[in-house]
C-alpha cells in the first residue's frame, strides 16, 4: 500500500499579535513574506478572559485580501458564529472541543454548509483522544489544532509536553499519536512556537505552525518564517 502524503507545511503568522490599528497592511506583509495562511485569533471574554476581534473584522480583512484566514475560536458558543464567518468570509472555522461535547456534528455540517473548512482545537489539559471522533465522523474536522499555551494570550511559553500530553500525573496522547493515526490530517500547534521551539513540534509531526509574537517581534519576519516552514519541511523528509 502507497504511503499517505504527508500534510503541507503550513505558516500561519497570528494577527493576534500584528497592529490591528493597520490590519490589512500587516495582513499584506505576512503574506509577502510568505506566510501560507493568517491566523486570526477570535476571544469572546468568557471562553478565555480576553476580548478580541469579530466577523465584522473578519469581513472588512477579506476585502483587503485574497488569503486563507485560519479562525480559532475561543468562544463559548460556537454555533451562534457559523453563519456571520461564512458571510464574512472566513475560510478555516475552528472551534473547542471543551464546549461542544454535545453538538459537534451539527457545528461541523453548518461550518462546511457555509463553504468554510471546520477544525477542532484542544485546551493543554483536554486529552487527544477526545477528538478521534471527529475526525473519524462522516463529515469530519479537517484539522485539529493542539494548543501549545492555555488560550487568551499572545506571548506566552510553548509547552513542550504537549507533544505527548504528559502533565504531572496524567498522560494523554498528544501530537505524536494524532500524526502516527492520521498521516494526511492537518495537525496544528498555536502558542509560544518560534526559531527555538518549532523543531519539537515539527518532529513530532505538526504541519500547521501558528507564530504571533516570534514572527511580529522579529527583526525579519520573513526569516522566521522561513525558517519554521524549513524545520517542518525536514522533518517530514526525515519521517
Ligand atoms: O490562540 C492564541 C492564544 O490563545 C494565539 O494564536 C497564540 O498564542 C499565538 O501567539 P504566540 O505565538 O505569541 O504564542
Ligand atoms: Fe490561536
Amino acid at each position: 500500500m502507497a504511503a499517505a502524503a504527508a500534510a503541507a507545511a503550513k505558516i500561519a503568522p497570528s494577527m493576534l499579535s500584528s497592529d490591528f490599528a493597520n490590519l490589512a497592511s500587516e495582513a499584506e506583509r505576512m503574506v509577502r513574506l510568505g506566510a501560507d495562511w493568517l491566523h486570526m485569533d477570535v476571544m469572546d471574554g468568557h471562553f478565555v478572559p480576553n476580548l478580541t476581534i469579530g466577523a465584522p473584522v473578519i469581513e472588512s480583512l477579506r476585502k483587503h485580501t485574497k488569503a486563507y484566514l485560519d479562525c480559532h475560536l475561543m468562544v463559548t458558543n460556537p454555533s451562534d458564529y457559523v453563519e456571520a464567518f461564512g458571510k464574512a468570509g472566513a475560510s478555516g472555522f475552528t472551534f473547542h472541543i471543551e464546549v461542544t461535547r454535545d453538538n459537534w456534528k451539527e457545528l461541523i455540517q453548518s461550518i462546511k454548509a457555509k463553504g468554510m473548512r471546520p477544525g477542532v482545537s484542544l485546551k493543554p489539559g483536554t486529552p487527544v483522544e477526545d477528538v478521534f471522533p471527529l475526525v473519524e465522523a462522516e463529515t469530519p474536522v479537517e484539522l485539529v489544532l493542539v494548543m501549545t499555551v492555555e488560550p487568551g494570550f499572545g506571548g506566552q511559553k510553548f509547552m513542550p509536553e504537549m507533544m505527548d500530553k504528559v502533565i504531572p500525573s496524567k498522560f494523554f496522547w498528544g501530537v505524536r499519536t494524532l500524526r502516527k493515526k492520521y498521516p494526511s490530517l492537518d495537525i496544528e500547534v498555536d502558542g509560544g512556537l518560534g526559531p527555538s521551539t518549532i523543531d519539537v513540534a515539527a518532529s513530532a509531526g505538526a504541519n500547521c505552525i501558528v507564530a504571533g509574537s516570534s514572527v511580529f517581534g522579529a527583526a525579519d519576519p520573513g526569516q522566521v518564517i522561513s525558517a519554521l516552514r524549513k524545520s517542518v519541511e525536514a522533518s517530514q523528509i526525515k519521517g
